[in-house]
């Protein structure tokens, strides 16, 4: 059975075309000019866009973090994020202390395994290197897992000594993957947040105030270094502060591997949110925090000129009641992390009506980069012949109020409360499926397949 989908404009990182797209099955059969192609059935498009699908490379579901749990299961986090248009996730295993990256792997299948709406990938985050997780990451690759997370934050947590990272970088150059790099200066940021709390500042902006935008910076600059120092490839995660988007652009400036991802949170939110009162800054609290409005500007440009190549949304989301309150009285005490998986297509189509970004750019940094940074093109992230039929069509002039009361996500609040957005999602299917239609959800949380990447296709 095929699926004509006609009259819409195709988007892809050179623009939109007016074309119709068949699909046969699971995979897209032919993209044709307007007229050229039939199908048994038609969805028509007309006057909308025809995207490949999101893939939206920064997920955290079900993890394990602050003495509790992300609060969206795979089955009902991958099940907003097809709401929203995005129909692949890249969530990340998290390697506990003491524990081995394989058996880390297996959980996280366990966890997402047969209950996903979408298709989904892992990273693997890498809390605990010594001669046995340096010589698995060969095996996660082969595993399909090409890219590994690190952190100079949350020092007795997830942190890694400028040792360790420089080994796991020498591995990863060695065997082709690429290392993620959660970059603060967490061992700095540790004092002040202690100092804070001494002093008998509590509240949650002052997660933001001990987190200087400094301190991104310094920690950034320390990551390209050592990466320069290894010849290994280096993704800077949910990049916040202008320090840091700088030392990315001197280092691509210079030829080196450096790729960064930002998240709408950086782009839309502030400090400002950080500070509202009677404890609902809790909400925004994340790491890297929400920075002053000025750097939203260096961001958006960051955006343009691919010094910032990808948005994901570090989807990692704690329930305001009973979650985040736990950080009341200590802030250190909130659980980091907020939620955004279904809403990243849509905050970055307003970026286009703002005039920020292109169209083009919306679908690169969307769909069409994430898809090449970690091995999924062009399996995923083009509308073209042979590729997995993930397509989103999207109604640019629809209108829609970003909410708690009417969000998919199982999460008690919006992060984005009362947000205007112009344009929203119309129809969304998953190799070939149709998954989200104007009647709702109409797909399962056993469809989704789990993604084996090759490796970072910009290096091959
Ligand atoms: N970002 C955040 O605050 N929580 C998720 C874990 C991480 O990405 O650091
Ligand atoms: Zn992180
Ligand atoms: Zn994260």
């Amino acid at each position: 059975m095929t699926t004509l989908i006609k009259g819409g404009q195709v988007v892809s990182p050179s623009g939109a075309l007016l074309a119709d797209v068949l699909v046969d099955g699971e995979t897209i059969a032919a993209v044709g000019a307007p007229g050229t192609l039939t199908g048994d059935e038609t969805i028509d498009a007309t006057g909308k866009y025809v995207l490949p699908g999101g893939i939206d490379a920064h997920t955290h579901m079900e993890m394990p973090f602050g003495g509790t749990h992300s609060v969206d299961t795979f089955s009902t986090g991958t099940t907003a994020a097809a709401w929203g248009g995005t129909t692949t996730i890249i969530d990340f295993a998290v390697q506990a202390k003491g524990t081995s990256l394989l058996s880390t792997l297996d959980k996280w299948h366990s966890k997402a395994d047969g209950n996903c709406a979408i298709d989904y990938g892992f990273h693997m985050i890498v809390s605990d290197v010594n001669d046995q997780s340096l010589k698995e990451m060969e095996a996660c690759v082969d595993g399909g897992v090409g890219s590994f997370k690190m952190f100079m934050a949350y020092p007795g947590v997830f942190y890694s000594t400028d040792g360790e990272i420089l080994l796991a970088m020498q591995k990863a150059r060695e065997i082709g993957a690429t290392i993620m790099m959660h970059a603060e200066n967490g061992i700095a940021i540790d004092q002040l947040a202690a100092q804070a709390v001494a002093a008998g500042n509590t509240d949650p902006v002052q997660h933001g105030l001990t987190r200087p935008p400094e301190l991104e910076g310094e920690a950034t600059s320390r990551a390209i270094q050592l990466a320069k120092v290894t010849g290994a490839p280096l993704y800077i995660v949910h990049l916040s502060a202008s320090q840091a988007l700088a030392a990315v652009a001197e280092a691509r400036n210079d030829g080196q591997n450096v790729f960064a991802e930002t998240c709408p949170q950086y782009l839309y939110l502030s400090i400002e949110d950080l500070a509202k009162p009677d404890f609902e800054g809790a909400k925004y609290v994340a790491s890297p925090p929400l920075r002053e409005k000025s750097h939203q500007a260096d961001l958006w440009r960051g955006l343009r000129t691919n010094d910032l190549s990808v948005v994901s949304t570090d989807h990692c989301p704690f329930c305001f009641k009973d979650q985040k309150e736990l950080g009341r009285g200590d802030f250190r005490a909130i659980p980091n992390g907020m939620p955004g998986v279904e809403h990243r297509m849509d905050l970055l189509h307003q970026g286009v009506v703002a005039g920020e970004l292109t169209l083009g750019r919306w679908v690169e940094t969307c769909s069409a980069t994430p898809a090449r940074m970690f091995g999924l093109y062009p399996r995923k992230g083009v509308i073209a012949a042979g590729s997995d039929a993930d397509i989103v069509i999207y109604d640019p002039s629809a209108t829609q109020t970003l909410s708690a009361e009417t969000h998919h996500m199982n999460v008690d609040y919006s992060a984005y409360e009362g947000f205007e957005i112009t344009g929203r999602v119309h129809t969304v299917l998953s190799r070939g499926r149709v998954v989200v239609s104007p009647d709702g959800f109409t797909g399962s949380t056993s469809h989704g397949k789990f993604l084996s990447r090759s490796l970072n296709q910009y290096l091959n």
